[in-house]
């Protein structure tokens, strides 16, 4: 038996329009961001690839593109669960800050390690920075501990591997076709994990936004084909080559 699982990421944000750091900065779609995610519905219909369940970050454009996504494909019905430990990696400091000063500021390799590297986290956000999450409902609950100031793809890992232990496998298991409707980092945290990809290649792996991911898994819920399959792989790759030159 083999196991469907969907990966989408968010369409484009406002702040991906603006070349800003974003992390858990709670930031919209753009009006293209919109109808990325109306495409990533029309392709998961047109292809048959229909979830029985979606799990999403608390971020408002995983969730809108969950929405629009679902909706477009006539699967709005079906259980929708939210966690953050599918949100963006957290970009500390760099949270609001442009990407291509950023890179000026502090060069390729610097820009490189806080952007792409496995385990270089930014510095820091201070708590009172106008883009630090402290005090924001959503992390009520979560332990003082928990609540990030900032994450290297590590850090995303270790947070992301328990919900996916506990709450996406047992769908998966269950037979259910799952859609994972997330972030560019949290996605190359599962992507690293699904696909064994070593600490140093992850570095070159980018996720495109609103272009469906399907893997089918085998019994171990290793990727039957390495790297699963991009449902429309032209514009995953021209969108994939527009991330990794964000900056430039
Ligand atoms: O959080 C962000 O800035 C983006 O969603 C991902 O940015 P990156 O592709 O620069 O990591």
């Amino acid at each position: 038996m083999t196991y469907r699982l969907v990966l989408l990421r968010h369409g484009e944000s406002e702040w991906n329009a603006k070349n800003l750091f974003t992390g858990w900065v709670d930031v919209d779609l753009t009006a293209a961001g919109e109808a990325e995610a109306r495409r990533g519905g029309e392709l998961l219909k047109s292809r048959d690839v229909l979830p029985d369940v979606l799990h999403t970050s608390v971020l408002r454009r995983a969730i809108r593109t969950a929405n629009i996504t679902l909706d477009v494909a006539d699967r709005h019905w079906v259980p929708v669960r939210r966690s953050w430990r599918l949100n963006e990696r957290h970009y500390g400091a760099l949270q609001g800050k442009d990407k291509k000063q950023t890179l000026a500021e502090f060069g390729e390799e610097q820009f490189m390690l806080w952007r792409r590297s496995y385990d270089t986290p930014p510095p820091p956000i201070d708590p009172g920075d106008e883009f630090a999450q402290t005090g924001d409902a959503r992390y009520a609950d979560l332990p003082p501990e928990l609540l990030p100031a900032t994450e290297c793809l590590k850090d995303v890992l270790e947070r992301f591997l328990p919900y996916w232990y506990d709450a996406i496998v047992p769908d998966l298991r269950l037979g259910r076709t799952v859609a994972v409707v997330a972030h560019g980092n949290s996605l190359r945290a599962l992507v690293k994990h699904l696909d064994d990809v070593s600490d140093d290649a992850i570095a070159g792996l980018n996720i495109p936004t609103g272009v469906p991911l399907v893997y089918e898994l085998d019994e171990s819920l290793r990727p039957v084909s390495p790297g699963g399959e991009y449902l429309d792989p032209q514009a995953a790759a021209a969108a994939i080559e527009a991330v990794k030159n964000q900056g430039r």
